[in-house]
């Protein structure tokens, strides 16, 4: 057998751990040195050893506790809140349901500035409205909220005069009246200790409390519903590209029943109420049943709106999974809160975001693209998606064409700019406020979530 030839002694040092040669002492190094070094190594080691330890004890535990974390990202109005409200009205409800809810009433633009045959005789009749939503407005409200909680006139003015200019739909521009969820409408809605029934556990009798907001809505429910079927509203409201059925169309279809004096909202009544998110709302449950039992869900509802979005980073940290929503029926749409921003556009970029974080690179992350009801009956209604979306050529303008198009470029975006090539993302077309169909979807998810973590979990 040939000799093993003889390296030379650097050169046997350069084939071993090349990090070893990083960490060899200098060779003129002095006594005086070589402690301070040494001391230096050692202090550099413990605080290292610190950092390890403090890292094994959080993931043991998460791991005792059994906690799955996930994040539900998406730009304002994109259906957050909807579907965790979809999760908590589900069979695994937890109890503290509605006390993780803000609300939200909703002012849909400004009549003043359309040429409505009788008007004036509407708005007289609709004034008591006016008055009751202001008063909700201050009950609701606390002084020191971050976001403004009155209607602004200033503003709802300004989107009303973009709407004859505005090539998107202002719809999603009139104002909103936002309540912060740790703000006084809890204290409001205690009702001061009143009787509650026996078997539904309901509030009795609020509808002889003369101040109670029933009657209003009861005393002006035939002119709400006049105005809502008058031919030359709706021809006005369609010209001016207003599609009141994508916020408060749903009630005005149901102003009889919701207006009546013991009306009690329905699980779908809540779905679709309006609720913006300020802040960063954590919602914690556990399963009776499925994949894995007495796993911890802690679901953070994060508020999409711009200014809201600096307060998702901490989240980012130790989160298992992403829930991100992008509304693909927003593409004629403005962001409310800039006019001058297409809300498809401002979806695709915050996507792009969300995947290319490295952060979130081990992130298992699930997309929803939510309001495909809507996006049907655009479509279906003659609305060209091309007009709004240039790059979409001249493709079909039907729904199984335009989803499969979104479906590929929110696709893309995530395979051409992931830091981990490795990761599955799930697509899911959604409606979220369709009860029935989301249920499968949400069952699915956390499945998909749960396997996806179970190595973590189980490594008690
Ligand atoms: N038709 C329809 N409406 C939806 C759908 N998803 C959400 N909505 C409605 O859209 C509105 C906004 O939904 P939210 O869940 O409040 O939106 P969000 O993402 O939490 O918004 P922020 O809290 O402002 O970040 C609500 O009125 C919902 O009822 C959907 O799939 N179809
Ligand atoms: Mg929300």
């Amino acid at each position: 057998m040939p000799a093993a030839p003889k390296l030379e002694p650097n050169r046997r040092r350069s084939l071993s751990d090349p990090f070893e040669r990083v960490m060899q002492p200098p060779e003129d190094e002095t006594m005086n040195e070589r402690e301070r070094r040494l001391q230096a190594e050692a202090h550099a080691k413990k605080v290292s050893d610190g950092i390890d330890e403090m890292i094994r004890q959080e993931r043991k535990e998460r791991m005792k506790k059994k906690e799955v974390k996930v994040l539900l990202l998406g730009q304002s109005e994109s259906g957050k809140s909807t579907t965790l409200k979809r999760d908590a009205t589900g069979d695994d409800a937890p109890d503290d349901a509605e006390s993780v809810a803000s609300l939200i009433i909703s002012s849909n633009g400004n009549p003043r500035s359309y040429a409505v045959p009788n008007y004036e005789r509407y708005a007289s009749r609709l004034a008591p409205l006016t008055r009751l939503e202001e008063r909700l407005s201050r009950q609701l409200s606390s002084p020191d909220e971050d976001e403004p909680t009155h209607t602004d006139p200033a503003y709802a003015s300004a989107s009303a005069s973009s709407v004859s200019l505005a090539p998107t739909s202002p719809a999603s521009m009139a104002s909103e009246v936002s309540v912060h969820t740790h703000s006084n409408w809890k204290k409001v809605f205690s009702f001061g200790g009143r009787p509650k029934g026996g078997d539904t556990n309901e509030l009795v009798g609020w509808w002889e409390d003369p101040d109670d907001p029933c009657h209003v809505l009861y005393a002006c429910a035939p002119a709400m519903m006049e105005l809502w079927r008058d031919k030359t509203v709706r021809w006005i409201l369609d010209q001016k590209r207003i599609r009141l059925e994508e916020s408060s169309g749903f009630y005005l279809d149901e102003i009889d029943r919701i207006t009546a004096k013991k009306y009690i909202p329905t699980d779908e009544d809540v779905l679709k109420a309006r609720l913006k998110t300020l802040g960063v709302i954590e919602h914690s449950f556990m399963l009776s049943h499925g994949l894995v039992r007495g796993v911890e869900w802690k679901i953070y509802d994060v508020g999409g709106a711009r200014s809201q979005r600096q307060a998702w980073a901490p989240y980012f940290e130790d989160v298992n999974a992403i829930i991100f929503l992008a509304p693909i029926s927003a593409f004629d749409q403005a962001l409310a809160e800039d006019p001058r921003v297409n809300r498809l556009e401002d979806s695709l970029l915050l996507w792009k975001s969300v995947v290319s974080n490295k952060l979130l690179a081990n992130v298992n992350i699930v997309l929803f693209l939510n309001k495909c009801d809507l996006l049907k009956a655009k479509l279906e209604s003659g609305i060209q998606l091309n007009q709004h979306l240039f790059s979409y050529g001249d493709r079909p303008n039907d729904y199984e064409s335009v989803r499969k198009y979104f479906y590929n470029k929110f696709g893309l975006m995530h395979q051409n700019h992931t830091p981990n090539r490795d990761r599955e993302l799930y697509i899911h077309f959604t409606s979220v406020t369709d009860t029935r169909r989301t249920h499968t979807i949400i069952n699915n998810v956390r499945d998909i979530i749960l396997k996806a973590n179970l190595k973590d979990i189980q490594l008690i």
